[in-house]
């Protein structure tokens, strides 16, 4: 079984094209602000059954929309807009590091010019590349101006890539109707709290109008503001993800209350994301020592929320010029100079069929996962359990142990298999330094899975793994995950019903979600 990947890199030959693009870029040649010192900047699991046709339409092909989708379609932001008019405590945008993905972080401001001519080099490049979001650095609608010019530009040269933005809300109700006309079909909203009491400990200050707000006014605004926005837009048939950052102490035990607020406003999609607060980011949070949640904490908020609407849990808190799938980050590839270099062509043609061959392995792999689903059928047993599992994408277990930069974590049960996060780990293979290091580190991240699925593991590793009480498993290499994970639960139950082995339920995972390496 093969994966679909257009991995090639950004500076393969490409055949040139691109009128109205070039010529915007010739015009504004000189005004831009190439190799700007950018510094810091921005699904559901429901499948086709379970949604309405158009909805489906609309989500089936966004990474970020549909859990399922992130397997096998890849997203790019273009970092076109630094400012913004409030400032969160988690929020620090002048902290750059080339290495580091997470909100906030960038390395070269863009203009809209700029990130046309990316956005066409991205999509000829990859061409499973179907979503172009707007997250920053700063707030897109703080800089309307960048952020529709860059919409216009990519909706005459790309029309096949779907827009879509991220904002803080405040001025969102001003902009409906140009988000409207640009066929934006996907708009996020970061909604924190709907009690001013608590804004107030996340927001100190929001801009309005020429005027500065603080405290409890400034919070009673911007949550008016957010939550109108979110109605006119779910008024026009916009779906409208909203993310919270889940801040432990302050707003973790309000944020089910929020999710009711937006739900009842007609929110498709609830995104509760850990704070990120490493003290050297020099945000509020960071310094005060306010902490991250756990995974548990987290996935519990999540558990708790679900069934009242539909949680993303797959979220990788992108940087504002992430480009790929998600968890992977080839922006590096992409800089401004080496685009500005390439020769362009935009082949719908091309993307199309390769995009049908995605489709048709994104069907095999429903159907496998429906025929072992089957197995499963009568089975009785409240056994509910976590794995592991090394991906790079395509919903196959074809990444090796030593190399995964992260684990994706599946829930099993007699049910199936249901995505319910990721684990950020440091990479096992040190090229011979470190190595025992950061074991400890992924067994700690890790901790509470039964087992691990790999392509590929090596004996050291393996045998501690074991020693942790955590399976290593290579049977299922290059195989469907959820098929795998489902074949395996299938043999864990049967063995505990036969008594061949006792089912014991594992401690928690040692990590703190958003900050989950040994470095960090
Ligand atoms: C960088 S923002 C850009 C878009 C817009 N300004 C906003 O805040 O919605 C993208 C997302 O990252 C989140 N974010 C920023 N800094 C974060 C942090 N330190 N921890 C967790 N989430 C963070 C924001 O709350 C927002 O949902
Ligand atoms: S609204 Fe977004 S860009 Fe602005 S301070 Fe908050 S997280 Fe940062
Ligand atoms: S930050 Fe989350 S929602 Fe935004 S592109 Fe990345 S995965 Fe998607």
């Amino acid at each position: 079984m093969h994966a679909l990947a257009g991995q090639d890199g950004a500076s393969a030959g490409h055949v040139v094209d691109v009128g109205e693009v070039m010529q915007a870029i010739a015009e504004h040649k000189g005004c831009g602000t190439t190799g700007g010192s950018g510094k810091a900047s921005c699904g559901s699991a429901a499948g086709q059954g379970d949604l309405p046709t158009e909805i489906w339409e609309k989500v089936k092909n966004h990474p970020c929309y549909s859990e399922e989708a992130h397997h096998h379609y890849a997203r790019m932001h273009v970092a076109v807009a630094p400012a913004c008019n409030i400032q969160c405590n988690y929020c620090n945008r002048k902290y750059d590091c080339a290495n580091e993905s997470r909100p906030g972080v960038v390395s070269e401001k863009l203009t809209p010019e700029q990130a046309a001519k990316k956005v066409l080099a991205v999509a000829s490049t990859i061409p499973q590349m179907t979503v172009l979001g707007i997250a920053g650095p700063g707030d897109p609608l703080a800089n309307p101006e960048k952020t529709f010019r860059t919409f216009d530009l990519i909706a005459k040269t790309a029309p096949d890539i779907k827009l879509c933005l991220s904002t803080n809300g405040l001025t969102l109700p001003d902009h409906v109707d140009t988000i409207a006309g640009f066929n934006v079909d996907h708009v996020t909203i970061t909604i924190n709290m709907v009690d001013p009491e608590i804004g107030a400990k996340i927001y100190p200050w929001v801009f309005w109008k020429h005027k500065r707000y603080t405290g409890v006014e400034g919070a009673k605004l911007l949550t008016d503001r957010q939550l109108l926005g979110l109605e006119m837009l779910t008024e026009r048939g916009i779906l409208c993800k909203v993310n919270s950052v889940m801040i432990p102490g302050i707003n973790d035990k309000h944020l089910v209350e929020v999710n009711r607020a937006v739900k009842s406003r007609g929110a498709f999609l609830h995104n509760i994301m850990p704070l990120i607060s490493a003290p050297e980011h020099g945000t509020v949070f960071g310094l005060t020592g306010q902490r991250g949640p756990t995974a548990q904490e987290l996935k519990a908020l999540q558990d708790s929320c679900e069934g009242e609407m539909n949680m993303m849990r797959h979220c990788r808190q992108c940087r504002a010029d992430a480009v790929g799938l998600l968890g992977e980050d080839r922006s590096a590839e992409f800089t401004t100079d080496k685009i500005m270099a390439m020769e362009v062509k935009y082949d719908l043609d091309t993307r199309k069929a390769y995009q049908e061959k995605v489709e048709e392995e994104r069907v095999a792999k429903v159907a496998a996962k429906q025929e072992e689903l089957s197995t499963l059928a009568g089975a009785v047993s409240d056994i509910k359990l976590l794995v592991a599992v090394a991906t790079r994408g395509s919903g196959l277990i074809n990444e090796h142990f030593g190399h995964a930069k992260e684990f994706q974590v599946y829930e099993l049960s007699t049910a199936g298999a249901k995505f319910v996060g990721h684990r950020r780990v440091d990479l096992y293979c040190q090229g011979g330094y470190g190595e025992e290091d950061s074991l400890e580190t992924i067994i700690r991240a890790i901790n509470d899975c039964h087992a691990v699925f790999v392509a590929k593991i090596g004996g050291c590793p393996k045998a501690d793994l074991k020693a942790a009480g955590i399976d290593p498993v290579e049977d299922y290499a290059h195989e469907f995950i959820e098929k795998s994970a489902i074949a395996w639960f299938k043999a864990y139950l049967d063995r505990v019903n036969s008594g061949e082995i006792e089912h014991v339920a594992r401690g928690d995972a040692e990590i703190r979600q958003g900050a989950l390496t040994s470095a960090a």
